[in-house]
């Protein structure tokens, strides 16, 4: 009896201070799991946003950009939320009268004001970039676009949103912030990938921005635009064409073919069958062409498509001067352009034709692409109307010549060959964002793309969390096996002392 006594008061399980240190050993773990899994749940995503107004030549576009509140010193994915497509044309086109240009944005901002949450609308910067429309009309009425501005600006204001101004891109800008949005959504940046150049087609401008490695802008300063991104160094050759958009060539290849101011035009970049009644004043309405007005021409003319493809070629190519270059190289109209590097996206107007022509698939030969061209341009306009009952008339009319300038431009114009044209690749959207130039535009202003990359622990946090509380645990067992000593002797017979 008092060996069996003896025997359970010296069982150091049962001292207080082996109590003590169990009961604290698994407190301990249990916080630290608690803490990891508190630190690890997935928290409700908080957003920062940025709005940007594209005020083109034909339509304004609105675009709300949305990325991780808690990242937005430089490291969070910027991603589009919503678009928004403003009713009616471009805002150039309310020169005579601008209040209709502001009433003109409302709807889109209201619909903004919707999508960004309240408590974040008056730190949204709202930003409006107006292209070659307003270029243009800057040229030809410098009063007339600053009371657009205004009138752009006085509706913007009533918004809650945090506005940073209206202004006109320059065509270098519009040029490169294209480049960086296609390479930004791309991760070509951040991953220091080869870029992409951008092929931009407006409705009065066209631009082609591309890194080329014989280019570091000494041959053509004004076409140079210099990069430090995630600290790697881009020598970006860009160049905007005014009156080379979609609109401002077809514009100028009328005026090729009326330039005696004829009564009828039989026009081969229009289908068989097509006629209309135009206005010369109408026609000539725009600083691509109006010095050009032929004298004495009747107030109309009978514009009557032909459907020749070959021929609509010849007439698009008159439009562009090849002859004269005082560089190594040119594009056209003694334009430096380096030699073609690399893989290219090509998107506005590019992608709406081509899509509608069923030619984005760059793998079809070029000739084969011609082929396709030819038959289309001449087939009769009320078949085209037939075959396709929903789309705008203005478009269908205008696909075969845009068909044929898309081609002229990127062969004759740029220099694409049958060997390079596979490179481009005719994009509207990537990873769900527009390509265009407004998200380059409001990266570059809201500082979100920085020059040097950022630095970025060893460890991500979730990692960090699982490796500390993996640590502990293994301490607690060693501080466990450390009592080895006090532990009960695992014995069938009671040890007697
Ligand atoms: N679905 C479509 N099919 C054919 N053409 C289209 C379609 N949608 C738009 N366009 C035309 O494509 C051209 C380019 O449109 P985009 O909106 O890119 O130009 P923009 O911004 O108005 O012009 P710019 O950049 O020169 O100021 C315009 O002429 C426009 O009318």
């Amino acid at each position: 009896m008092s060996a069996q006594r003896d025997m359970k008061e010296k069982n150091p399980w049962h001292t207080p201070v082996t109590i003590i240190f169990s009961v604290i050993g698994v407190i301990a773990i249990v916080a630290l799991v608690t803490v990891a899994v508190l630190q690890n749940r997935p928290l409700p995503q908080k957003y920062k946003y940025g709005i940007v107004l594209d005020a083109g030549s034909s339509h304004t576009a609105l675009y709300i950009y949305e990325w991780p509140a808690e990242k937005d010193n430089n490291t969070g994915r910027v991603e589009q939320t919503l678009s928004c497509k403003v009713d009616g044309p471009g805002i150039s086109s309310y020169a005579s009268a601008p209040w209709k240009a502001g009433k003109s944005l409302t709807k889109c901002l209201e619909q903004a004001r919707q999508k960004v949450p309240v408590k974040r609308h008056s730190e949204t910067p709202l930003y409006l970039g107006a292209t070659a429309g307003m270029r243009l009309l800057n040229l030809e009425d410098s009063s007339a676009s600053t009371k657009v501005f205004q009138a752009v600006e006085e509706a913007l204001q009533k918004f809650p949103f945090s506005f940073q101004g209206a202004r006109i891109l320059s065509g270098q800008e519009e040029g490169a912030f294209g480049w960086v949005t296609v390479n930004y959504l791309d991760d070509r940046l951040e991953q220091n990938l080869q870029t992409r150049g951008a092929l931009d087609l407006g409705g009065a401008s066209t631009q082609i921005s591309f890194v080329s490695d014989n280019f570091d802008g000494s041959d053509s300063p004004d076409n140079a635009v210099a990069f430090r991104l995630y600290g790697n160094d881009y020598n970006l050759y860009t160049h905007s064409f005014l009156c080379y958009g979609k609109d401002q060539a077809l514009r100028k290849t009328l005026a090729q073919q009326t330039k005696s101011g004829p009564g009828t035009i039989l026009d081969p970049c229009f289908h068989p069958g097509y006629t209309e009644t135009k206005n010369y004043s109408v026609l000539y309405d725009s600083p691509c062409v109006s010095d050009r007005k032929p004298q004495g021409a009747p107030a109309t003319f009978n514009h009557t498509g032909k459907g020749n493809f070959s021929r609509c070629q010849e007439v698009v190519k008159r439009i562009f001067n090849f002859t004269e270059c005082k560089y190594s190289q040119c594009s056209f109209n003694e334009v430096f352009q380096p030699r073609l590097q690399g893989p290219f996206g090509a998107f506005s107007a590019y992608y709406f034709v081509m899509n509608f022509l069923n030619l984005t698939d760059t793998s079809i030969p070029l000739e084969v692409v011609t082929e396709r061209l030819s038959r289309y341009c001449a087939t009769p306009w009320n078949q085209v109307k037939e075959q396709h009952p929903g789309v705008k008339l203005k478009y269908l009319a205008e696909y075969c010549f845009s068909g044929t300038y898309i081609v002229t431009l990127l062969t004759k114009g740029y220099n694409f060959t049958s060997e390079n044209y596979p490179n481009i690749k005719f994009i509207k959207k990537i990873k769900g964002s527009d390509a265009g130039w407004t998200l380059g535009y409001m990266l570059n202003l809201t500082n979100m793309i920085p020059a040097e990359a950022p630095d970025s622990p060893p460890l991500p946090y979730a990692g960090y969390v699982s490796i500390v509380t993996v640590i502990a645990l293994l301490l607690f067992v060693l501080f466990i096996f450390s009592l080895r000593p006090l532990w009960p002797r695992c014995s069938k017979h009671p040890q007697i002392i």
